[in-house]
């Protein structure tokens, strides 16, 4: 017998399992049973495709109680688990992001909603347990089987199992009950019936209690909505996915012909941890008349769609159907591209009938589904017609329908700005001129904005225009003050001064209360994806972008001044570099010798202070 040490982060979940923060213990038995249901799925599937050799004559899931001795076992008949099998999946959590979310974890003591964006599926046990024993054997596999045991302390130990015949029997030693704490007596019969029918009654194989079985076996997708309660679809939404929380939205499809198929899908109410980490679980479950093919099957959806869950039963394809033949399979395009209109649909209506659960599903969602309007060009006007944003207008986001209903007289483009923050947007210097006038501008604050402005040129016929790039005609209510004198000899002179900052120094009508700003060209890159490239590592091509002057600020009239009172003073080019380096702070920019801006204001303060 050896014994080992749980992996870091796994010992920490099982802290947390231990002195539970989900109050609903109940759901163990569940997780079981959804182990043991997927372990019988992956049997079949090494045996009708692979040739493993194995007994598919009587799939099947034991539960046995024994009240006396206060144990509850549930055994399996699948495909089991190698030695190594079980140090690297029961011993070790190799999710990335992990560590985060357990002090997440952790800081939100009882939170059980962030527990559910995991799924801590076996550990839950040890929210009854006070030791448990696995006992497995692997399919086609020649020699012994395993015994795992662990109080979930720290470690488990590990041996050899002689007799274990193939699959997985888990042995629960319970805790006392505590009724107070929802630790009920999972020992009594009558208890595990309840959990059985209430979670797990379409799971697809029979689950037996002595002679009785529990569930019905009927698989959800095949049967028509309206004979399934909400509280059935939930359950088996947990199952494929899970997550502790109910979904936001359930979607059903079928096609009848020539190529049937039915599909159950889900939006869920809460984004996972690891939305947006590359390796995050994604996809579909693919069935071929109700027999399990494959897990994540991420041909059936986009990439951007990776948040919806659910199940694809196609009646053409072939059991041995690969990842590789689906990538190229002409019928899973076709099942994709209708459940993407689906899907969109669905939000469609959800937003037009729902506006709760849009605003949900738009926070949760809306980064992800941005995505798609740089990937999927054929639903591009889809998306934008579901996506919302932050505006000036409000504090609540808007669609581009309800903004263009907005819009002023003569405004022709559909005005936005991006950035790292709302206050930073809002406070921008470009957003004057607009803000004076009483223009709406669209405040779009994630990185994933940044790139997709670019790929869409317009909605409906109005351009997509960010008020920091490229020339503003905004019609100039004060046109006839046209300030007074000649600007072109400063012009000039900052033009030449500044050369390695900016590429051309012009007068401006968007600015109202500051003195200077910086746009770029129409087609330059914008600073915010200069600054994703370094992150990257890359050293982007160097920008150099406008500075744009407000003619009536007294500090460029002043600078105009003494540029023509004396053209060759000194302390010109320093000012010009200041008023250079103000533009690029008040935009949220960095700058690029702040050690050097600093010590030029503070010698100029400490001469307007020395008189
Ligand atoms: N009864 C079982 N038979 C065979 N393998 C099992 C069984 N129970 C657990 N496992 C293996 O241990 C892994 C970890 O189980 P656990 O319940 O902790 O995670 P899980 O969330 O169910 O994993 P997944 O998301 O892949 O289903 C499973 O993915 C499976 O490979």
């Amino acid at each position: 017998m050896e014994t080992l040490e749980f992996q870091a982060e796994a010992r920490q979940l099982l802290q947390l399992m231990i002195h539970s923060i989900y109050s609903n213990k109940d759901i163990f038995l569940r997780e079981l049973i959804s182990n043991a249901s997927d372990a019988l799925d992956k049997l079949r599937l090494a045996v009708l495709r692979d040739g493993v050799e194995g007994d598919l004559s009587d799939l099947r899931i034991e539960i046995e109680v024994d009240p006396a001795a206060r144990t509850l076992t549930v055994r399996d008949n699948g495909i089991g688990m190698t030695r190594d099998e079980v140090v690297e999946l029961i011993g070790t959590i190799a999710r990335s992001g992990t560590a985060e979310l357990i002090k997440k974890l952790a800081d939100a003591k009882g939170d059980a909603e962030l527990i559910g964006q995991f799924g801590v599926g076996f550990y839950s046990t040890f929210m009854v347990a006070d030791t448990v024993t696995l006992v497995t054997r692997k399919a086609g596999t020649e020699g012994h089987g395993t015994r795992w045991e662990s109080a979930g302390e720290g470690t488990y130990t590990i041996d050899d199992a002689p007799d274990a015949p193939v699959g997985t029997t888990v042995t629960v030693r319970l805790r006392p009950k505590d009724e107070e704490d929802a630790l009920f007596d999972y020992a009594a019969e009558p208890k595990v019936r309840e959990i059985v029918k209430r979670y797990s009654d379409f799971i697809a194989f029979p689950i037996r209690m002595g002679d009785e079985t529990l569930n019905s076996m009927k698989a959800l997708w095949a049967r028509p909505r309206s004979e399934v309660s909400d509280d059935e679809y939930h359950q088996f939404y947990k199952h494929i996915s899970h997550d502790w929380a109910d979904p936001l939205e359930i979607v059903n499809l079928k096609a009848e012909g020539t190529f049937e198929y039915e599909a159950l899908l889900f939006i869920p109410s809460t984004a996972p941890f690891d939305l947006f980490h590359r390796d995050s679980a994604r996809g579909l479950q693919l069935y071929v008349k109700r027999v399990f093919i494959m897990d994540d099957s991420r041909e059936l959806l986009p990439e951007y769609l990776r948040f919806v869950k659910g199940v694809v039963d196609a009646a053409d394809l072939s059991l041995n159907v690969s990842r590789e033949i689906l990538q190229q399979d002409r019928q899973i395009q076709l099942i994709r591209r209708r459940l993407v209109k689906k899907v969109l649909s669905t939000i469609k209506d959800l937003q037009q009938n729902q506006p709760e659960k849009y605003a949900t599903f738009w926070r949760e969602f809306g980064r992800a589904l941005k995505e798609g309007l740089l990937n999927d060009t054929d639903n591009q006007k889809a998306i934008l017609d579901v996506a919302s944003f932050a505006s000036t207008a409000g504090p609540e986001p808007t669609t581009l329908a309800d903004y263009v209903g907005r819009m002023k007289e003569g405004q022709d483009a559909v005005y936005y700005l991006t950035g790292d923050s709302r206050a930073q947007v809002e406070n921008s210097p470009h957003m004057e001129a607009f803000r004076a006038q009483g223009y709406e501008v669209l405040i779009l604050t994630d990185p994933v904005d940044e790139i997709w402005v670019d790929a869409v040129p317009d909605h409906d016929g109005r351009k997509l225009q960010s008020i920091a790039r490229g020339s503003v005609d905004l019609p100039t209510p004060d046109a006839e003050q046209e300030p007074e004198g000649d600007f072109a000899p400063l012009l000039g002179f900052l033009k030449e001064t500044l050369q390695e900052q900016v590429k051309e120094v012009r007068l401006t009508h968007r600015l109202t209360t500051s003195p200077a700003c910086l746009v770029g060209d129409a087609d330059d890159l914008p600073p915010a994806l200069e600054k994703m490239y370094r992150a990257m590592g890359q050293e982007p091509p160097r920008v150099k972008r406008i500075l744009e002057l407000n003619p009536h600020h007294p500090l460029v009239e002043g600078l105009r001044a003494a540029h023509e009172r004396q053209a060759d003073d000194p302390g010109l080019p320093d000012t010009a570099e200041l008023l250079y380096g103000t533009a690029l702070l008040a935009e949220g920019g960095d700058l690029e010798d702040p050690a050097r801006f600093a010590k030029l204001l503070a010698d100029r303060l400490a001469r307007t202070l020395g008189g």
